[in-house]
């Protein structure tokens, strides 16, 4: 696995009811997001066909700037139609229930991202071992959501560091995120925080996400070994 550095910091999970019960198409939430800080981008499109899937990374690929990272949550298929398409895709992110990590990591190749969700200490473990090459596991719920109505239990900040301490892959967390858990996630040796509604349900993104990115240069970069310690 060669994947190219992603920065998972303030990494935006987009739900397209959010946005348009703002007014804002997904691509018009992505753009004003990324001008307040949003490092990496997540399509996460759980009742859309695939064509309009395709379409909506077609128009976030549009506004996206080259050093953001572009993501497709679950449809292997539609990264692959996009890449084939010559559109700047970085990876794709699956969960428990999804293709398994090699089946995935077959198909798109060794250079593109892949993120897997994890739960519990044998998710991570298994993610850790797993010999396709998992780049960064998704840890979550740090708190209770209503935008995933399956989500697993909360975790709280103690259960995300002790999950997060098992494996040496960059770890973001997910579920509830807010700006003032940022600093004690960073703290933990978080790689970042995935979040959807304090981004995509907020009246001005690019203020929501630069309320995250801040909370996140409070806290200096330390060393992960020394965070886990
Ligand atoms: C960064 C990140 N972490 C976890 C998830 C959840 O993925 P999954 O468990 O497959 O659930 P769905 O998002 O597919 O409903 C994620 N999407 N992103
Ligand atoms: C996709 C996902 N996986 C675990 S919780 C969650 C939803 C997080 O959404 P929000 O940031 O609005 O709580
Ligand atoms: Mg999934």
């Amino acid at each position: 696995m060669t994947v190219t550095p992603v920065d998972l910091s303030v990494y935006l999970v987009t739900d397209a009811a959010q946005c348009e019960a703002r007014g804002r198409s997904v691509a018009e939430t992505v753009a004003q997001a990324v001008k307040g800080g949003v490092t990496a981008v997540q399509i996460r499109e759980k009742h859309t066909d695939g064509g309009d899937f395709l379409r909506t990374v077609t128009e976030v690929a549009a506004v996206l700037p080259e050093h953001v990272a572009l993501i497709v949550n679950d449809r292997v298929d539609v990264f692959l139609a996009a890449r084939a398409a010559g559109i700047r895709v970085s990876g794709v992110h699956v969960g428990q229930s999804d293709l398994p990590p090699s089946a995935v990591r077959d198909l798109i190749g060794p250079h593109a991202v892949l993120g897997l969700s994890a739960a519990t200490p044998d998710e991570l473990r298994a993610a850790a071992q797993d010999p396709a090459g998992v780049h960064h596991v998704g840890i979550g719920a740090l708190h209770a959501t209503r935008t995933k109505a399956d989500a697993p239990p909360s975790l709280g900040h103690d259960g995300f560091a002790r999950l997060a301490r098992l494996s040496d892959l960059p770890a973001v967390a997910i579920g509830g995120v807010n700006p003032a858990d940022l600093p004690r996630l960073r703290e933990a040796g978080a790689a970042g925080a995935a979040v959807v509604s304090g981004i995509c349900a907020a009246q001005d993104p690019s203020a929501a996400a630069r309320a995250y990115a801040d909370a996140w240069s409070r806290v200096p970069a330390r060393s992960r070994e020394k965070d886990l310690a």
